[in-house]
């Protein structure tokens, strides 16, 4: 979940604030924890050192350096693809489902991404996303189960 923070803190200037990240991360795993009347401690977690204003603040600023950062999402993709393409299962799932998107796009596909814990399911999800917005294709992403299901994540 830290990286996730990460990854869509790339473009703005707290990039690295490993801290933050672990933060954001906290917060929102004891925002779930509350409605079930438990809190981060009872789970070993360590408790927030930053406020919720804090965080939403930091948040706000971050969302708006990536809106003026002179961003090359086009270098972004071809770092991204370029490690894709080393990994032959995940070009494989790249390429099956680039090519299906390409192919029938009044059909709205939807697809499935499953496999084992930390195999690169959201580094290759990442990509297609990246490679669907800056060929101006509308992708939506979501989960069945567990934090990533959740609308607001
Ligand atoms: N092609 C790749 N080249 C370099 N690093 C990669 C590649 N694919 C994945 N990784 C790295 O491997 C690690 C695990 O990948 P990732 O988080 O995408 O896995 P995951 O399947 O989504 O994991 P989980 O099921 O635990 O959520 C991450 O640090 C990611 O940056």
């Amino acid at each position: 979940m830290i990286d996730d923070f990460k990854y869509r803190h790339r473009y703005s200037n707290c990039r690295n604030d490993f801290e933050l990240f672990t933060q954001l991360a906290l917060n929102r795993i004891e925002s779930i924890l509350l409605q079930h009347n438990v809190c981060l401690t009872h789970f070993g977690l360590p408790s927030l050192t930053m406020t919720e204003d804090d965080l939403r603040l930091l948040t706000l600023v971050s969302e708006m350096e990536e809106e003026i950062a002179l961003v090359d999402k086009d270098e972004e993709l071809a770092v991204i693809t370029d490690k894709v393409k080393a990994n032959p299962e995940q070009l494989a799932a790249f390429n099956t489902i680039m090519s299906a998107v390409h192919g029938s796009r009044d059909r709205g596909n939807v697809f499935y991404l499953k496999g084992r814990g930390g195999c690169g399911k959201t580094f290759l999800l990442n990509t297609i996303i990246l490679t669907c917005e800056m060929e101006g294709i509308l992708i939506q992403v979501s989960a069945f189960t567990g934090v990533a299901a959740r609308p607001d994540y």
